[in-house]
Formats: structure tokens, C-alpha cells, sequence
């Protein structure tokens, strides 16, 4: 039997232009998982404010993330693209080696917002014989603006088939040792490169703080992922914090929020900080501007002198092993 694992990120601009930016906006912000706003005033807010404005605001920080080279690797096309794609190749590698019947093992990638896309993707696989398959969303912690969104589009795929595939989704690894373990070793790199700062930040995307209210446990497991890296990390409790970024929008999001933690930092006489986003698979906008420029800048102009971005996990090998072993697990189950 055939059997495909198809990884999953959120998706990126096809071209760091404003038209690239705003067809990628209007589909991501129409997904109703994404803003819970009512439709028909949502709409509005998105036609007439969002996506006339917007684009052409954001356009330029992704043209600086454009093919950029990270960590010595030539990171072509937008940082996230480059990274999944190469998760994908790479656990291939992995999977094709061991898994019993390991030829019939196929990896790739899709994105839930533009190219490519989950649906496609399935139905390419399929007309190749591919019978099986297991989503893996590159999202640490389980969030219904995420890997919600994502079982919805497995739901969409399958609703009016009548040989619906056997698919199913890896719902949350937050708590698997080995993705623990390989945040705990990028920071231990980073401390032995540059010394470890008075605090290590953990910076997590956040949503907006009436979903946790509503039932979504991405806060909860964000406050676990922070716990057991900390315990990892044998930090003390006054060393370490939780923050959350990327807020959209006027409503309240989960705080303490990234931008106020790291000025008040700088003003309370904290001089240096590392900062890490654990829920992060992949380099992005939101972690090489976001983090690494803006909040760089807060931090310093409040006051703070060194500043240290930890990179996101992307191709490390101990990242690798992690997504092996939160797939050899669901691989266990799907494969019998
Ligand atoms: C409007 C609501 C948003 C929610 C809720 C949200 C949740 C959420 N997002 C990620 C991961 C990523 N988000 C990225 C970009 C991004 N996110 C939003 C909005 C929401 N995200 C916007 C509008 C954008 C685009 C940039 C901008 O206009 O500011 C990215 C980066 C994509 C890239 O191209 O590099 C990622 C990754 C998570 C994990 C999450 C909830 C847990
Ligand atoms: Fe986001
Ligand atoms: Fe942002």
C-alpha cells in the first residue's frame, strides 16, 4: 500500500509584492477559523480597510526576507517555503530508510493558504496510487486557528467522496521529548556561541484572548511548551518569561505581549535578553522582522544593549529527528 505524509505549514506570498501580499491576505483572513468576526462585517472590514491598505504596508519587510541565507543555508523564495520544503525532503530521507516497505513511503508539503495547496496535493497523490496518508500541521501547539483550520480542509476534501481516503491529522506534539529536546539544544548552542543573557524570552504567535475563554488550548499548551523548556534548560523561574506576539486587530490578544514585555525590560534596566519562538517550525516574517527587527529595535531604544534572536528550528537535524518521532508514533497507528 501506498502510504503519504504531507506536512503542513500556514503558506506565504507567492511574491514579496503587494499583489502577492494581498492574494495571500484575502485568502488567509477569509478563513473563518482564522478571524471568528461575523462574515458579511468582517467582509467589509477586509475589502475596504485590510486589503487596500495592508499589503502595501508589509510588502517591504517580506521583500528584505526574500531570499535570504540563513544559517549558511541558500534560503531561495520566502523563508518559510524554502524550510518546509526542506523538512519534507529531509524526512524522506528518514522515513524511506526505515519504515517496513519504505519505497512505498511518500513526503511532501502543502500550505493551508496558497501554493501548494491541500487539495491538490491529495488528489495528485491519489491519482498516483497513494491510499493513505497522515497530515502532519507544523504547528507545535494545537490552535483551532491552525490545525482547526486544517481539519477543515480534510473535511472538505473527503465531504461528496464516496472512497474517501484513510487520512488522518497529527493534532499537537508539544509535549514529544524530542521537540523539547532539540529547543533545549538551539539554546544551549546559543549560549555557548554567545554567552546566555540575563533573560531568556519565549515569544509565542498569539490569537486573540476570547478564543482561550471559547475552549481553544493553544494558551494552556503554550504555558506548558515554556514550562518544560525551562525545565530542560534547569533555568529558574526569574530567568525565563512567556510573551506573545503578532497581534492583529483592535480586540485583546494573549498577554503579556511580545512589543510591551521587551520595552519595559529596557526601561526596568534588563540589559540583556535571548528571545526564542517555540511555536514557530520555520523562519518567517514573524519571527526575521518581527522579532529580530522590530522588537530588536524596542528593546534597545527602551534602553536594553544586547538582544539575541535564537533561530527557529528549521533543517537542524535534531528538529528532523523530532518530526521522525512524532511521525514513527502516528505511523504506528495509521499503518495498522
Ligand atoms: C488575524 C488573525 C491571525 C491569527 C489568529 C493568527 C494565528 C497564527 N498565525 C501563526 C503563524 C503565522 N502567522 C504568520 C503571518 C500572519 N499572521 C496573521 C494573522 C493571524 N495569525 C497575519 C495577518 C500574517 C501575515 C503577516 C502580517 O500581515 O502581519 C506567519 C508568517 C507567514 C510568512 O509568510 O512568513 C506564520 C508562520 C500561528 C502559529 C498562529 C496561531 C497559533
Ligand atoms: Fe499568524
Ligand atoms: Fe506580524
Amino acid at each position: 500500500m501506498k502510504h503519504a505524509v504531507i506536512v503542513m505549514n500556514l503558506g506565504t506570498p507567492a511574491a514579496p509584492t503587494p499583489d502577492g501580499v494581498r492574494q495571500f491576505l484575502k485568502e488567509f483572513l477569509s478563513d473563518p477559523r482564522v478571524v471568528e468576526i461575523p462574515r458579511p462585517l468582517w467582509q467589509v472590514i477586509l475589502n475596504l480597510f485590510i486589503l487596500p491598505r495592508r499589503p502595501q504596508a508589509i510588502a517591504p519587510a517580506y521583500e528584505e526576507i526574500w531570499d535570504c541565507g540563513l544559517d549558511g543555508e541558500p534560503v531561495t523564495g520566502s523563508p518559510i517555503d524554502y524550510y518546509t520544503r526542506r523538512q519534507a525532503a529531509l524526512l524522506q530521507e528518514r522515513l524511506q530508510k526505515s519504515v517496513a516497505g519504505g519505497g512505498s513511503m511518500v513526503v511532501t508539503h502543502a500550505m493551508t493558504y496558497g501554493k501548494p495547496n491541500l487539495a491538490e496535493t491529495v488528489a495528485e497523490l491519489r491519482e498516483q496510487g497513494v491510499e493513505s496518508f497522515t497530515v502532519l500541521p507544523l504547528y507545535p501547539q494545537y490552535s483551532a486557528t491552525t490545525t482547526g483550520a486544517i481539519y477543515d480542509q480534510v473535511a472538505k476534501i473527503i465531504r461528496g467522496q464516496r472512497n474517501i481516503p484513510d487520512i488522518s491529522v497529527a493534532h499537537e506534539y508539544w509535549r514529544n521529548p524530542a521537540y523539547i529536546e532539540a529547543l533545549a539544544n538551539s539554546v544551549r548552542e546559543h549560549w555557548e556561541q554567545h554567552g546566555a543573557a540575563e533573560k531568556l524570552l519565549m515569544s509565542f504567535h498569539g490569537i486573540p484572548k476570547a478564543n482561550t475563554r471559547k475552549g481553544d488550548p493553544y494558551y494552556h499548551q503554550c504555558c506548558g511548551t515554556a514550562e518544560l523548556l525551562a525545565e530542560a534548560l534547569s533555568l529558574p523561574r526569574e530567568r525565563w518569561e512567556i510573551c506573545f506576539q503578532s497581534r492583529f486587530g483592535k480586540a485583546e490578544w494573549l498577554q503579556p505581549y511580545t512589543d510591551k514585555t521587551l520595552i519595559a525590560w529596557g526601561e526596568s534596566g534588563v540589559s540583556s535578553v535571548d528571545v526564542i519562538c517555540p511555536a514557530f517550525s520555520s523562519d518567517c516574517l514573524e519571527t526575521l522582522e518581527e522579532i529580530a527587527v522590530e522588537n530588536r529595535a524596542n528593546f534597545i531604544d527602551a534602553g536594553g544593549r544586547e538582544y539575541r534572536y535564537i533561530p527557529a528550528l528549521n533543517a537542524r537535524a535534531d528538529h528532523i529527528d523530532a518530526l521522525e518521532s512524532v511521525l514513527r508514533q502516528r505511523l504506528a497507528a495509521d499503518l495498522f
